[in-house]
């Protein structure tokens, strides 16, 4: 068994494209700095697209969806079923990241890690990687095995590596119960307090948020001589979705795609990724700042901090696919606003 690729280093970002992109911005019509952090955008995505004008075409959409055995411990407001029937509303186009993808013309696909029903259903866009029918409840036992973390992590590298070119990977999660395995890892890798991290996640009222606490706190106590480096508090604490999500940002760093993190869970996967290969970090921009309380904590750890808060708290990655707009739109800028010369406009005066 072996983890050893998540360790090599992430593909290197072009300074001199940073550096002409940043030129060229100080160029533009308009004062320096007017267009705040898009142009910090812009700049940030020719470093790592290796040109000056960076473009954002090819956006490739990929969901990951597992069950938790938590879920039957009153964690989510929700029934696990939830997860599996999600599944087929992403593949036929009803979910918010289906909309959002079609509106923004990006490729939707759905590798189902631990949920069997949809895939009875030969639904074209939805992944068959089945692992387990869910992870297990991790007061009692490490959530998965490491043969499984393993499975896990492999799925997100493959739906990285079986895609074609891609400007820009958006990954995203399905799984009722999940941002209790996020609240969990959180705490853990932050050195938080299990009650500053964890959230209403779908909806629970505050005697769930409560027992949500209680739940990792046990867990937490069972499992502390584990918890000693990134991938066993992924094992330990996660789920399939989550280790997958790893995997699939860390192969996307390598490979030099660049990644847009959606909310809570995304950026706790982030987070062990990062932990795992800090030499992937400028690889990951953050796109929005989700309502879960939990998720400052985590902002903080990232390069630049979020590009907005809407006070959303879905996932799916419809976060990040919120943010392609905003990033085609410092790209279309950067490259075709006119400069100062061509323009015959004055520059400065002092
Ligand atoms: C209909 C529905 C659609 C969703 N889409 C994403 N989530 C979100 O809710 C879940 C996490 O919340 P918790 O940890 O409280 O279960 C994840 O599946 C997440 O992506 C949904 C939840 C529901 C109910
Ligand atoms: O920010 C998220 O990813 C999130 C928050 C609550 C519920 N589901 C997802």
């Amino acid at each position: 068994m072996s983890f050893d690729w998540l360790n090599q280093p992430a593909h290197s970002i072009n300074h001199s494209a940073q550096t002409a992109a940043a030129a060229r911005q100080m160029q533009l019509t308009k004062p320096p700095g007017a267009l705040g952090q898009l142009e910090a955008l812009a700049i940030r995505l020719a470093g790592l697209q290796g040109r000056e004008c960076p473009t954002l075409e090819a956006i490739k959409i990929h969901l990951f969806a597992a069950d938790h055995g938590s879920a039957a411990s009153g964690v989510s407001p929700y029934p696990q079923a939830v997860t599996a029937q999600m599944v087929s509303n992403f593949a036929l186009g009803g979910a918010a990241i289906s909309v959002l993808a079609r509106q923004h013309n990006a490729d939707l696909k759905i590798t189902c890690l631990g949920t069997v029903a949809p895939l009875e259903q030969g639904l074209d866009n939805v992944i068959d990687a089945f692992i387990a029918p869910q992870t297990r409840s991790f007061t009692e036992a490490p959530a998965m095995t490491r043969a499984q973390l393993q499975l896990a992590i492999d799925a997100g590298k493959s739906a990285v590596d079986e895609q074609g070119s891609t400007d820009l990977f958006i990954g995203g999660e399905m799984g009722i119960g999940n941002t209790t395995s996020a609240a969990a890892i959180v705490a853990v890798l932050l050195e938080q307090p299990v009650a500053t991290v964890v959230g209403p996640g779908a909806g629970l009222n505050e005697s769930g948020v409560d027992r949500k606490a209680r739940y990792i706190e046990k867990a937490l106590r069972l499992h502390q001589p584990q918890l000693t480096d990134p991938l066993s508090v992924l094992q330990c604490l996660g789920g399939f979705e989550i280790a997958a999500l790893v995997g699939a940002y860390v192969r996307a760093a390598q490979r030099g795609i660049t990644v847009l993190v959606d909310g809570y869970i995304c950026s706790a996967a982030a987070l062990v990724a990062m932990r795992i290969n800090p030499s992937i970090s400028d690889w990951l921009v953050l796109s929005h700042r989700s309502a879960e309380p939990g998720f400052k904590a985590v902002e903080s750890q990232f390069c630049a901090p979020a590009l907005f808060d809407l006070g959303l708290r879905l996932g799916e990655g419809s976060g990040a696919a919120l943010a392609i707009p905003l990033l085609r739109s410092a790209c279309q800028l950067h490259q075709d606003m006119a400069t100062f010369a061509q323009a015959g406009v004055a520059t400065k005066e002092e």
